[in-house]
């Protein structure tokens, strides 16, 4: 089952507590490779935890108990993988942007190094590589060793891509990637996200439906930890099944 060559991750009957809240309820879900797949849902739905089960950044907090099965791959993340190996080849980027306190070269360079990598003409074309696939060379070009945080929030925001990226990942996750943007660096985001979906597999959570639309090609719709609906986006957006879908997408909760 979990072997299927167009499928990066398969997810069966995922269930994950806090304590003895349970967050995420017998979740399925087969998320494709080079697809953009949207988490939606109101607050508090577990569209972050469940985000966060795919490259095991739960484990990282007390108290937090995960049953059931994820597939990377063909791979259990949670029984045959290291979370050193997972967390390469499942980057993550925030909603608010994170660089670090350092310039944007060795941001980028940050990642690369960790793993070995030494040699200046190497990093170099690998902080290159990056910046351009983040579309973000051109305006950084000359200032690479100037402070990251002397950035705007959309530039910080694409350099943490670029910082995601400089690893090679096979999976971008994006928890409401631009929630603290302005709309033009909203859109910047957007139109990158669907350039870089020919070579990665992005997962995103969203609160804007819009983006959700604009952007994806599964919309997942999440309920106080349950998976309501999941399915191609322009369906789910059109002709959802489940009342409760429609509801939220019509604006009436959430
Ligand atoms: N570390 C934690 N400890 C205990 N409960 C938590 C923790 N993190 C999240 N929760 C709870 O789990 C549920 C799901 O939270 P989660 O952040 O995944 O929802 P969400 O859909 O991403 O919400 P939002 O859209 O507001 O970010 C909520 O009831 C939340 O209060």
């Amino acid at each position: 089952m979990a072997n299927n060559a167009d499928i990066k991750f398969n997810v069966d009957n995922l269930e994950l507590f806090y304590g003895n809240f349970k967050a995420l309820k017998g979740i399925d879900m087969e998320i494709k490779k080079n697809e953009i797949t949207a988490l939606i849902g109101p607050s508090g739905c577990g569209k972050s935890t469940f985000l966060k089960t795919l490259n095991r950044m739960n484990d990282l907090e007390d108290g937090v108990k995960v049953t059931g099965r994820i597939h990377l791959d063909g791979v259990d993340i949670y029984k045959e993988m290291d979370s050193i190996t997972l967390r390469h080849r499942v980057g993550m980027v925030f909603q608010q942007p994170n660089p670090f306190p350092k310039s944007i070269y060795d941001n980028v360079a940050y990642g690369p190094r960790i793993h070995g990598i030494r040699k200046k003409s190497q990093l170099d074309e690998i902080v290159e590589r990056s910046l351009r696939q983040a579309a973000i060379w051109d305006e950084l070009k000359d200032r690479l060793n100037k402070s990251a945080l002397g950035l705007s929030g959309g530039q910080q925001q694409r350099l943490c891509i670029a910082r995601t990226l400089a690893v090679q990942p096979d999976v971008i996750l994006m928890d409401e990637p631009t929630s603290a943007l302005d709309p033009i660096s909203t859109m910047k985001i957007e139109d990158l996200a669907l350039e870089l979906k020919k070579d990665y597999t992005i997962v995103i959570v969203t609160h804007n439906m819009q983006q959700a639309s604009r952007i994806s090609d599964k919309t997942a719709f999440f309920l106080l930890g349950e998976l309501i609906e999941y399915g191609e986006t322009t369906e789910l957006f059109a002709n959802p099944k489940n009342p409760k879908t429609e509801e939220y997408i019509t604006g009436r909760f959430g």
